[in-house]
């Protein structure tokens, strides 16, 4: 039996679909000028009080950010990063909204994670989608298999710098409170797309708190 170049591309495929067709009747959406990546945004996603509840969760558990594949590259991703209380109101309203907007189940997220980057913080270039050719994928396969869909919302803008960068496709995004980018980690027919590499950019002003659900491809458990 041969292994699929891409596993779960398929099922990647049909929930692109499924997603960019609610999406087109989302109003108040709007998609970045790039054919190469579906990346959209939705200002004006959390009010300010939800944005400054989750911030002051962040801060409760907010610990130095690790990398998907546990190694310890202490200058690849400098920030502050901890798993938000699902129990919290604001959590679950926040939650249940992205779940409203994407149309995929809220069994498929993973537990939001929020982010803090003080001046100078940042995260290098990487992707979303998990390595699957990588020794952690075994676990990751078995809990949910590959992420599909990022939903990050702004829960502050940022005085200066901190902006989300498609660094493949120049697409700059400044941190504004309140804002959510959503995007497609896979291309139309489910294989990991390659321009929606990333990066967080220093903080140079301020301080930028995110707060981020990964969406796998079956419930994330
Ligand atoms: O903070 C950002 O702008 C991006 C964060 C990010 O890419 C991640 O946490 O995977
Ligand atoms: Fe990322």
């Amino acid at each position: 039996m041969t292994t699929p170049a891409h596993p779960d591309c398929k099922a990647l495929a049909r929930i692109g679909a499924a997603v960019r067709e609610r999406l087109a009747a989302e109003p108040g959406i709007r998609r970045f000028p790039e054919e190469r990546a579906e990346i959209y945004a939705i200002d004006g996603f959390l009010a300010a009080p939800t944005c400054a509840r989750l911030m002051t969760l962040i801060d409760g558990v907010a610990c130095p950010s690790s990398l998907v594949d546990g190694t310890s590259w202490p200058d690849y991703r400098t920030s502050y990063s901890g798993d938000i209380d699902e129990a919290d109101e604001c959590v679950r309203i926040l939650e249940a909204r992205l779940s409203a907007v994407t149309g995929i189940s809220p069994m498929c997220g993973e537990a939001a994670q929020g982010q803090r980057y003080l001046c100078g913080q940042y995260f290098n270039e990487h992707c979303d989608w998990f390595d699957t050719a990588a020794g952690y994928w075994r676990d990751e396969r078995r809990c949910g298999g590959q992420r599909s869909w990022t939903a990050m919302v702004y829960l502050n803008t940022v005085d200066e710098g901190g902006m989300t960068d498609f660094t493949r496709v120049a697409l700059s995004i400044p941190p504004c409170a309140g804002t959510l980018l959503l995007w497609n980690n896979a291309l139309p027919d489910g294989s990991p797309n390659p321009w929606t590499m990333h990066a967080a950019r220093p903080v140079v002003r301020g301080v930028k708190y995110v707060v981020t659900k990964w969406f796998r491809t079956r419930a994330w458990q």
